[in-house]
């Protein structure tokens, strides 16, 4: 038995780091377990799938795309002239490595200056809040903790029809890394990853393919704004099938070949390169010994409560393995509330205020309740809607497809729901968070001074819009 900690973590994502971080700035002694190592075999490396195969290294992707389809389509008009315009795909990816690399290394840094002992190794709990560390070479270390949270993420699903070889069929981490823009590229699944992979290289020149099984277009997101992404990722060219359901997918002679069915007909189209993004499953398997008494869902999600405890006192769970969307920053939030918790703090997070985003130009952003939601729920509401097209400053950075819809409770005026879609939604979409956080009504938000030029005031309008008093567009007018 080695030493005893206050608090152990399994995984140093960004579920797992940030709690860790947390516990020691908390005066905890704090332990971090994480089995990633560098390609050459010798380095731990940190930040889990997030900042290594997923947030950071697809976003420096998407805003490199982002960049080279505007100077091939967009600057000409805007009076800038450009010759010879290439991309060079290997100083892409240099540049993305850099990014990844300079960010692992700072929670190395992190981990240091806050006095977070890193583990390098496989964890696995065991009973009685033992965990076990298998090293690289098999060599195994026992610690003991007073508390132990469960932090290890999640990886792609692979399904059957389609496995991954890694070179012509990749997952989400694949597609992360091709050499050069395949030709033609097919994607299987219109949820968030497979939206935001198949921009990046719909922009740097893919004939993209998108097959969705559903009928409808992300059904998670409110229906007027998730219509208005659709209308514009297909005006730039991404063409998504919905209602097609993958069947099967064979790589022949350097091509992948892909069946599927549509409700009428079943089809087959080949591409170069097939991503399949059809969802992400808890990393759970080989985590908790068979006495170690935390119990999961047929899926492999860890029970536990809105505080993130599991049916073992002192064992807490959070992020990708337990239930809630899978997102870094909800990850994040149950990080430092747990940590808290363990230090003997009271905190909750706000379940209902967790934003989300989807990375692809224009961005999808939102917050809150969607109108379908509150509809299914029988709620009395109200909705101010404002286009980008009428933003001045959108107009001057053309960009001006999409809109802000706020949704207020028909009654007490309190802001429900938040959408955006267009331009810097991601960004915008935090005035939205605030909103909720702080209960404000959609009054508040039309009350407030927002500086102009700026996006922002699409916010301001559409909060006037709830109540038919936006200045920038015509209203609908109330009837007497
Ligand atoms: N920006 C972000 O917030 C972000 C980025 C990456 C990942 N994530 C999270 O990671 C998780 C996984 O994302 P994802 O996009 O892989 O999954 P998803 O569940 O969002 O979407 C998968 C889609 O694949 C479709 N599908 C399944 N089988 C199919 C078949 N045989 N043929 C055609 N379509 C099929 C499903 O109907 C579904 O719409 C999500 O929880 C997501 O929120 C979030």
């Amino acid at each position: 038995m080695s030493e005893k900690y206050d608090v152990i973590v399994i995984g140093a994502g960004p579920g797992g780091y940030v709690a860790a971080i947390k516990a020691a700035q908390l005066g905890l002694k704090t332990a971090c377990v994480e089995s990633w190592t560098s390609e050459d075999g010798k380095q731990q490396v940190l930040g889990g799938t997030c900042l290594n195969v997923g947030c950071i290294p697809s976003k420096a992707l998407l805003e490199i795309s982002h960049k080279y389809e505007e100077a091939q389509h967009g600057y000409a008009d805007q009076g800038i002239e450009l010759k010879d315009l290439k991309i060079n795909v290997g100083k892409m990816m240099e540049r993305k490595a850099g990014i990844v690399q300079q960010l692992t290394g700072g929670i190395a840094g992190l981990f240091k200056s806050n006095g977070v002992t890193s583990i390098h190794g496989h964890g696995k709990l065991l009973a009685n809040k033992q965990v076990e560390v298998t090293d690289k070479d098999g060599n195994t270390t026992t610690y003991e903790a007073d508390n132990v949270i469960l932090a290890s993420g999640s990886k792609p699903i692979e399904i059957p029809p389609a496995p991954f070889d890694g070179d012509y069929i990749v997952d989400s981490e694949g597609a992360l890394e091709f050499d050069e823009v395949p030709k033609r590229l097919g994607v299987i699944g219109a949820g968030v990853i497979g939206l935001e992979l198949g921009s990046v290289w719909a922009r740097l020149g893919s004939e993209v393919t998108v097959l969705e099984a559903m009928d409808t277009f992300l059904p998670a997101v409110d229906q007027q704004v998730a219509k208005d992404a659709l209308k514009h990722f297909r005006k730039q060219g991404l063409d998504i099938k919905l209602g097609a359901r993958m069947t099967n997918a064979e790589i022949k002679r350097k091509l992948v070949y892909v069946d599927y069915e549509d409700g009428k007909s079943k089809e087959q189209v080949k591409f170069d390169k097939l991503i399949v993004a059809v969802g992400r499953r808890p990393n759970t398997e080989n985590l908790l010994a068979a006495d170690a008494g935390i119990n999961m869902d047929e899926r492999g999600f860890i029970y536990v409560d809105d505080q993130c405890k599991t049916e073992v006192p002192g064992v807490w769970a959070i992020g990708d393995v337990v239930r809630g969307p899978m997102l870094a920053h909800k990850a994040s939030e149950e990080g430092i509330m747990v940590a808290e918790r363990i230090a003997g703090h009271k905190p909750q997070v706000n379940y209902d205020a967790i934003p989300n985003v989807i990375y692809t130009s224009p961005e999808v952003a939102w917050v809150g309740k969607t109108e379908e939601q509150l509809k299914s729920e029988g709620e009395a509401y109200k909705v101010g809607t404002f286009p980008f097209a009428a933003n001045g400053r959108a107009m001057a950075a053309n960009s001006t497809g999409g809109m802000v819809k706020i949704i207020a409770d028909e009654k007490t005026d309190r802001v429900l729901g938040f959408h955006v879609v267009g331009p810097q939604a991601s960004e915008i979409v935090a005035q939205g968070v605030i909103a909720l956080e702080f209960g404000s009504s959609a009054e508040d938000l039309a009350l407030t001074c927002f500086a102009h030029p700026t996006l922002s005031e699409s916010v301001h309008e559409a909060a006037l819009a709830v109540d038919g008093g936006a200045i920038h567009k015509a209203n609908r007018r109330k009837k007497k």
